[in-house]
């Protein structure tokens, strides 16, 4: 039989959150450990609504909650400050943390990078879990080296904290990897409202479209002369992300540094 792997939530109450306490609670060889909230701090997640029956305790402060349950895993879905704390934490602590959470700054990344080489204990931060997503961008990546210019569009629901969104950043370095630096349209483009071209990221445009009704969704648009394609993944429910959830779990048990993305992983 397999060991059970020990596993703290941050977040258990939010859209991903509650969907990865579902996955933990499923899975065979997962074990709930504790949950990081910023609410309910003492008392345990079954006291709270829509969570009968799962009796962890509910932590706020991560150092007190790893030291107390000493999960193996940390899996993250808050905010990009809280996530980012509760992953430092994690790695000073030894937890192998999964992190979902997305806007971290690249100098963050890159501290995490360093301090889980240091401690030589595997992390893996994921802008998307979905495959489907993990392909869109691969598949971006590969159409990248045949069409030069390029536009990344992408469209989330209204409650999102992040613009751009994690996985249109992650979809421009893997482009950007195959194309020089490029300035895309012309040098007498003018906007006569602010922001209608969109962020620039290495001379490639990303646009953030925020709705009711949306999940999460991008469609990469490459142009050439006379021709275009468009490479587009639609997630309509959080239920999507979870398989690449339970994979990142279990992969971060066999890594000793931080991988960032999952498309090296599901090779
Ligand atoms: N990698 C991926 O595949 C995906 C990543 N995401 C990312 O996951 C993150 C969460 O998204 P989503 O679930 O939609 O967001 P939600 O706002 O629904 O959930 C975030 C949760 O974090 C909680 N939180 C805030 N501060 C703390 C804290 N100090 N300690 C513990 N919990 C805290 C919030 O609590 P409260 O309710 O009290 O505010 C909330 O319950 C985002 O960064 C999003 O971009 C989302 C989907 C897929
Ligand atoms: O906030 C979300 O919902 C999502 N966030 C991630 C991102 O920023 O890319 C992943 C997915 O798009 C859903």
């Amino acid at each position: 039989m397999n060991e059970m792997i020990q596993i703290v939530v941050a977040g258990p109450r939010g859209r991903m959150g509650k969907e990865a306490v579902k996955l933990v609670q499923e899975t065979e060889n997962f074990k709930l450990a504790g949950v990081l909230d910023r609410k309910n701090e003492g008392r345990l997640l079954s006291e709270v609504e829509g969570f009968s029956g799962v009796d962890v305790p509910v932590f706020t402060d991560p150092a007190a909650c790893f030291q107390q349950t000493k999960p193996d895993v940390l899996i993250d879905l808050t905010t990009p400050e809280k996530g980012y704390i509760h992953t430092k934490t994690a790695l000073e602590h030894n937890v192998r943390p999964v992190v979902g959470t997305t806007g971290f700054t690249a100098e963050q990344l890159d501290e995490l990078k360093d301090l889980a080489e240091q401690k030589g204990i595997g992390c893996i931060i994921a802008p998307n879990f979905a495959v489907g997503a993990i392909l869109m961008m691969k598949f971006s990546e590969m159409a990248s080296k045949y069409f030069k210019n390029v536009e990344i569009i992408e469209l989330h629901h209204d409650q999102k904290l992040d613009a751009p969104s994690g996985t249109s950043i992650k979809t421009a370095e893997m482009i950007a990897r195959q194309r020089k630096e490029k300035k895309q349209g012309h040098e007498n483009e003018k906007e006569t409202i602010q922001g209608a071209r969109g962020g620039d990221f290495e001379g490639m445009r990303i646009h953030s479209v925020r709705l009711p009704g949306l999940i999460a969704h991008q469609e990469v648009i490459f142009g050439a002369d006379g021709q275009s394609l468009t490479i587009r993944h639609d997630s309509y429910n959080r239920a999507s992300f979870m398989s690449g959830v339970k994979v990142s779990v279990e992969t971060v048990m066999g890594l000793d540094t931080l991988v960032y993305g999952l498309e090296s992983i599901i090779d």
